[in-house]
C-alpha cells in the first residue's frame, strides 16, 4: 500500500531539525556568552501573549515562519494551526483538511532563561486523527517521531512506555501553567496536592508539554497531565505517547473521556489504571477551548 503521508513526515523531521538549529544557537548563545548575549539584547526581546507570563520572542514567530513556508513550497493545499499565527488572529480550528499543527518553540519561558528543555513540536491531522508526530528537543539533541499504527521512535531507535502499574511507584509530570489568577493557582496547587499525596514517588515538569510526552513515552515518567494546553502543545506528543503503547485521555467523570486535542485538557499515561487515578484526582476545571471563537 501507497505510505501517502510518509513524504509529509520526513518534511516534517527536516523542518524540526533546522527549526531546532534556528532555536538552540540563540540558546546555547544565552548560556554560554554574556556579550554575545548583551550584542543580542534586541533580538532577545520578550513579550507577552495572554498573561505576563506567556511569553514569545522573535525567535518562535521566525522559527514558525520558516516551517510554513517551507511546507507550502511542498504541499501547497494543506493548512496550518500554528501557535503564532493563531496569536496573529489566524483561526484555530480542525478540519477533515491536511493541517499541519505547529508549537515553534515549546518551552518558551524555558528558552529565555536558558532553561535547557525546548522542542519545536510538529503534528499532521488528516479527518481530524493525528497522523504523526516529531518532537525535536533541540538542546538534547533528540528527535522523537511517530506515525500512526507505526510505533514511536528517538532518533531511530523504538520506544516503549514503562510497565508500572503500581501509581505508588511512579513519577508524574506536570506543570503550573500561565495563569497567575489566584483561583487557577489554587485549583492546580489542589490538583498537585492530592496527586503528590496518594503517595508518588515524585512530580516533575520538564517545562514543555512536548516533552514531557516524551519522557512518558520513553518510560521516564509514568504519566503527564495538565490543564491549560493548547493544541499546537499536545498534537505530535499525543501520537508519540499513544504509538509507544500509552494511553491518552481527557478529564471528565472517572474514566477521563476520550481526548479531545482542543478541550486543552489532557492525562497521557503508561497505562489506563494510572491514567484514571489521576483523574480521579484532579479538579477538572474546563478553560475556554482552542475552538471557541471568543477565546481571545
Ligand atoms: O508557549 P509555549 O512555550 O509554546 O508552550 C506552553 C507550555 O510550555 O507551557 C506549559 C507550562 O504550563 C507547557 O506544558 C506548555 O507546553
Ligand atoms: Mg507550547
Ligand atoms: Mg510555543
Amino acid at each position: 500500500m501507497v505510505d501517502v503521508w510518509q513524504t509529509a513526515m520526513d518534511h516534517a523531521v527536516g523542518a524540526a531539525r533546522r527549526a531546532g538549529q534556528v532555536c538552540c544557537s540563540g540558546a546555547l548563545i544565552r548560556c554560554v556568552d554574556q556579550v554575545v548575549r548583551e550584542a543580542l539584547q534586541d533580538d532577545r526581546k520578550v513579550m507577552t501573549k495572554s498573561s505576563s507570563v506567556d511569553l514569545v520572542t522573535q525567535t518562535d514567530q521566525k522559527v514558525e515562519q520558516l516551517i510554513i513556508q517551507s511546507v507550502k513550497e511542498k504541499f501547497p493545499t494543506h493548512r496550518f494551526i500554528g501557535e503564532e499565527s493563531v496569536a496573529a488572529g489566524e483561526s484555530c480550528v480542525l478540519t477533515d483538511a491536511p493541517t499541519w499543527i505547529i508549537d515553534p518553540i515549546d518551552g518558551t519561558t524555558n528558552f529565555v532563561h536558558a532553561f535547557p528543555f525546548v522542542a519545536v513540536s510538529i503534528g499532521f491531522s488528516v479527518n481530524k486523527q493525528v497522523e504523526f508526530g516529531v518532537v525535536f528537543s533541540c538542546l538534547e539533541d533528540k528527535m522523537f517521531t511517530a506515525r500512526r499504527g507505526k510505533g514511536a521512535f528517538c532518533d531511530g531507535e523504538p520506544l516503549q512506555v514503562s510497565d508500572q502499574e503500581d501509581i505508588k511507584q511512579s513519577i508524574i509530570a506536570t506543570e503550573f501553567g500561565s495563569s497567575r489568577d489566584p483561583e487557577a493557582v489554587d485549583r492546580i496547587f489542589s490538583s498537585l496536592r492530592n496527586v503528590l499525596c496518594i503517595p508518588v514517588h515524585g512530580v516533575r515538569g520538564a517545562g514543555t508539554a512536548a516533552i514531557n510526552m516524551c519522557l512518558v513515552a520513553s518510560g521516564c515518567v509514568e504519566a503527564y497531565y495538565e490543564i491549560g494546553i493548547h493544541v499546537w502543545d499536545i498534537a505530535a506528543g499525543s501520537l508519540i505517547v499513544s504509538e509507544a503503547g500509552g494511553v491518552l485521555m481527557d478529564v471528565d467523570g472517572k474514566d477521563g473521556g476520550p481526548l479531545d486535542l482542543m478541550s486543552r485538557r489532557i492525562v497521557a499515561a503508561n497505562s489506563r489504571t494510572i491514567a484514571e487515578r489521576i483523574v480521579r484526582e484532579i479538579d477538572a476545571f474546563g478553560p475556554p477551548r482552542d475552538d471557541e471563537p471568543l477565546r481571545r
